[in-house]
């Protein structure tokens, strides 16, 4: 059976086990299991603390799991492990802050005493950058409170809507180090059948989240005009109508571009434009 490492709490878990569940696998009864067997897919699924799941994975002792860009990277698993896919979910970066207005540019971090709860990552940055600072505070959560509580000056913290840091009175500064989203991670050089179908059903989610059906009409003159608005993912399905100076086309369309590409082939000629949601899709 295919091992399987998903978060059982935390901002990663539900959208993750809702992602899981999209693509076919059983859902987890209790929130409380800490194991799932699902018979039907060959497939067993561990729920695992998110910063522990690398952990798991480099060892070998599970198959592949789902976590944060940046707790694999804090993990330093020394590539033993590697992203197989990201999926666009957990979104957040991993970005230096301060006081507001205190600083602007990283070069202000030499010698100063460092606050965060990713300490490996933010260590393997200092270094690629040749920032000597005074030290390195690991915390475990709560890092905005430690300028304040005296044991830091400077702080590298997870920051998804900014709402945490402007209510503690702080800003961030420099480039972000790390862009982060939840990520499916695997042994390195491992190849597995079940991985691949696991990876191309997680693929479907994302492409029937992403994605909708899009069929009109269109005069056969208009067909390659069409064709330039709406290029899908290969090419328009293109079928023949009773009236042989119109064609039915079949389309994929970008969910948010939906309604402009609607407008745009109405103006262009097409008519009978109906959209229809897209439930999975091996593509
Ligand atoms: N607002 C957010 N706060 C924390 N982590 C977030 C946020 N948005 C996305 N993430 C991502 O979620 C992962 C952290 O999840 P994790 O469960 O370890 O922490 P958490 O959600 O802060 O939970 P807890 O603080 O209860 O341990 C990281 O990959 C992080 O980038
Ligand atoms: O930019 P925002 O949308 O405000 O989100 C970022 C904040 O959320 C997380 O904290 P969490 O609530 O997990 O508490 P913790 O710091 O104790 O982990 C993270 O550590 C930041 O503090
Ligand atoms: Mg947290």
């Amino acid at each position: 059976m295919l091992r399987i490492a998903v978060p059982n709490k935390g901002s990663l878990s539900e959208a993750a086990s809702t992602m899981l569940q999209e693509a076919g696998y059983r859902k987890r009864r209790d929130t409380r299991e800490l194991v799932m067997v699902d018979e039907a897919n060959n497939v067993e699924f561990f729920f695992l603390r998110p910063r522990d799941i690398a952990v798991y994975v480099a060892a070998g002792t599970l198959d592949v799991g789902i976590t944060g860009r940046d707790l694999f990277r804090d993990a330093r698993t020394n590539g033993e492990a590697e992203e197989l896919m990201s999926l666009g979910f957990g979104r957040s970066t991993f970005r230096f802050a301060g006081p507001a207005g205190k600083y602007t540019s990283i070069d202000q971090l030499e010698g100063k005493r460092l606050a965060t709860s990713y300490d490996g990552l933010l260590k393997d940055y200092l270094a690629e950058h040749n920032i000597n600072v005074e030290n390195v505070v690991r915390l475990d959560g709560a890092v905005e409170s430690s300028i304040r509580l005296g044991v830091a000056d400077v702080i590298a913290d997870v920051v998804e809507t900014g709402n945490t840091l402007r209510a503690a009175g702080m800003d961030t500064f420099g480039e972000p180090i790390l862009v982060s989203e939840a990520v499916v991670i695997g042994r390195k050089g491992v190849s597995h059948r079940d991985i691949d179908t696991l990876l191309r059903r997680l693929q479907s989610v994302l492409v029937a989240r992403q994605y909708v059906l899009m069929d009109y009409n269109i005069p056969r003159e208009l067909a390659e005009e069409a064709r330039e608005l709406t290029p899908g993912f290969d090419a328009p399905t293109m079928s023949p109508l009773q009236d042989e100076s119109w064609v039915a086309m079949r389309v994929m369309v970008r969910k948010e571009e939906m309604n402009m590409v609607m407008d745009q082939l109405h103006t262009l000629g097409a008519r009978a434009i109906l959209v229809s949601a897209i439930l999975a899709t091996r593509i």
